[in-house]
């Protein structure tokens, strides 16, 4: 996919150059969709569930508590916040000041691991593919943390110093903590523990997308991720423990999620829709801005393996339920360029 233009300067370096706001961030409710205007004042969404992983490990019937609580935020909230992870509140607080620190380093430092225009993977904007995309106020620096061969350090900040051991440190229990969940979701409607792990393949990837939201003097005017839901499996996310931002669509309104410092949020993404044939569904979202406040939150995507066909569980299709999606490979490929036009590649995918 060529790219429209590459010299896009990263939000940081607006605000500090104190350039004009370019056109390209204005919201044009020509290319956003029919999702409504920027609001920061909808509700909070108080009602998310609240799923205890360590009972989860010990849940085996999808009649437990724990596994119909999870069962009903998949299928309502689409979300729900993870506590008894596992992963101390200490070390969560040491990724966050690691994550800040490096967009705090000095504009040359940073751009040692600048994004090249064929490549998704490294730090500054996303790839800009349309003429009239309208732009996220958000940089970011995306890696490939696992399969552990397919990292690409030179895009994996030396500085701060203990940057790369955090990272794979995090990615590792992540990754626990993903296929307990997949197990959990899949017990949770009486398949088989492994229906949806084996789907993400031999080699399931993840790939971690730090996002640093600079303060923007027009929050009502310009979006710090537009609406989209995620191309992948699963989303586990690890808020900033101070200042909100993160909205999520819900029965045609909006809300605002509430931040619970040590907690994980986790939401579907369009594969496992798919997979579960529409019984979960993927969660749509978007990001608003701060006018005196930086925002930085740490996005941990995880996907099937590229190479693996997925599709709906086959217990998941009968006469009640046909089948809502044909099969699909390699989907996170396409997912981005449907995003920036604004479309959903899980539309396509419907049967
Ligand atoms: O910043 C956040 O809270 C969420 C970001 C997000 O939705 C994304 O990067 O896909
Ligand atoms: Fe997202």
């Amino acid at each position: 996919m060529t790219e429209f233009s590459s010299t896009t300067k990263p939000v940081q370096e607006l605000v500090e150059d104190g350039d004009e706001l370019p056109q390209s961030y204005i919201w044009r409710s020509d290319n956003t969709g029919d999702y409504g205007a920027i609001d920061s004042s909808v509700p909070l969404a108080t009602e998310i569930p609240v799923v205890d992983v360590s009972l989860l490990v010990s849940s085996s019937s999808a009649m437990d508590p724990e596994l119909l609580k999870l069962r009903s935020a998949l299928t309502s909230w689409r979300c729900f916040q993870v506590v008894n992870h596992g992963i101390e509140s200490s070390f969560l607080d040491q990724v966050r000041k690691l994550s800040r620190e490096f967009f705090h380093l000095s504009k040359g430092e940073k751009q040692k691991y600048a994004r090249p225009s064929d490549s998704i993977e490294g730090y500054g904007k996303d790839s800009i593919l349309h003429e009239n995309q309208l732009l996220d106020w958000v940089d970011r620096l995306y890696l490939t943390v696992h399969p552990q061969d397919q990292q690409e350090l030179k895009y994996w900040p030396e500085n701060p110093i203990s940057f790369r051991d955090m990272l794979n440190e995090y990615t590792a229990k992540l990754r626990q903590i993903k296929e307990q969940l997949l197990k959990s979701m899949a017990m949770s409607l009486s398949l088989p523990e492994d229906s949806f792990l084996k789907q993400f393949g031999e080699r399931p990837t993840m790939a971690a997308r730090f996002n640093y939201y600079p303060p923007c003097a027009r929050p009502d005017t310009v979006i710090g991720i537009k609406p989209h839901t995620d191309g992948l499996g699963i989303t586990i996310l690890l808020q900033d423990e101070q200042v909100e931002g993160l909205q999520l669509h819900k029965d045609n309104q909006w809300f605002r999620v509430p931040i619970m410092p040590h907690a994980l949020v986790v939401n579907i993404g369009d594969q496992l829709e798919i997979m579960s044939n529409g019984i979960f569904k993927s969660l749509l979202h978007r990001v608003l801005t701060n006018s005196t406040r930086e925002r930085n939150a740490l996005v941990m995507f995880c996907a099937p393996d590229p190479a693996q066909e997925i599709g709906p569980v086959e217990e998941l299709v009968d006469e009640k339920r046909p089948r809502a999606f044909k099969n699909i490979k390699n989907y996170s490929e396409s997912y981005f360029y449907y995003y920036q036009q604004g479309k959903s590649l899980l539309d396509a995918a419907r049967v």
